[in-house]
């Protein structure tokens, strides 16, 4: 599945969609053996939730969409395929999310990337099945330094933490995804025994979390914090 949203496949109500259709055909194909996730686009994985769904919108679009992420959530971290993520470029937020809920991570080796949940650079809290996503990635230790510093990580410093698992020549990423996932030929069930406990929580906590969201994220103090993000992304472009 390679992800085509330009300019840097940020994941709106849309494209979110789509991504979980795609998921759920290959789920069902049963000639399909597994799923490598990777980017069309130059220098960019994934640059996570799309900011302008979370700015100036009414109370019931936030809603639709964070169901939409929590789903796309759902569908990846629970598949029952064997999953890879190629990551061939920046991978912030939401695009972090997305890289960790695959068995397996392989990253360019392009110093200019980085990854990891940078939310606090936003002013936003990372909701709590972000933050035991990367718990049971990384660690706890980790997790706890890495959220309240809304840290990203080159990719070097990526592998050291255990975010991703294998670093390769940026022209090669594809070649050696392809590589690894044909040496794992059966999804193991050891991935839905360790896994289950977290997918629980969302599906137990799910309407709170959307409205926990919905009310966090419409707060005039929030969108204000948004809007600076904005104008920020915008400045340093030029
Ligand atoms: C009480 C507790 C309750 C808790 C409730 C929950 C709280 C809310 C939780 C929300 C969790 C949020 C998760 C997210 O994923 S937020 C998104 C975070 N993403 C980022 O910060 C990435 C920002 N982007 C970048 O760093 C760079 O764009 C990137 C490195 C990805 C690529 O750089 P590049 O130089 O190639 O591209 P540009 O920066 O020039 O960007 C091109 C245009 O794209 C726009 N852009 C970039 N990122 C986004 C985005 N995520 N959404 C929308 N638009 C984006 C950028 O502004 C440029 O636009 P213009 O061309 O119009 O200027």
């Amino acid at each position: 599945m390679s992800l085509q949203n330009p300019p840097v496949n940020s994941l709106s109500l849309e494209f979110l969609t789509d991504i979980c259709i795609s998921v759920e055909k290959l789920e069902m194909d049963k000639t399909c053996r597994g799923l490598i996730i990777t980017s069309s686009l130059p220098k960019v994985f994934s640059a996570g939730l799309d900011i302008m769904e979370m700015y100036g919108k009414s109370p019931e679009r936030c809603g639709e969409f964070w169901r939409a992420v929590q789903e796309m959530w759902l569908k990846l971290y629970g598949s029952n395929m064997v999953t890879i993520a190629a990551i061939n470029g920046s991978s912030p937020a939401g695009g972090c999310l997305m890289s960790m809920t695959c068995d397996y991570r392989i990253m360019a080796d392009n110093p200019r990337y980085s990854i990891g949940l940078n939310e606090t650079q936003l002013g936003i809290v990372a909701p709590f099945w972000f933050k035991d996503t990367m718990t049971n990635t990384v660690g706890h230790r980790t997790t706890e330094l890495s959220l309240q510093l809304g840290q990203m990580y080159n990719p070097a410093e990526a592998l050291k933490i255990g975010l991703v698992d294998q670093l390769v020549p940026e022209d090669q990423v594809s070649h050696y995804s392809h590589t690894n996932h044909d040496q794992v030929t059966t999804p193991d069930r050891s991935k839905s025994m360790m896994r289950k406990p977290t997918i629980d929580k969302l599906t137990s906590k799910r309407e709170a979390d959307i409205q926990n969201f919905v009310s966090f994220i419409t707060k005039d103090s929030i969108q204000k914090s948004i809007g600076m993000y904005l104008e920020m992304l915008k400045k340093r472009k030029r």
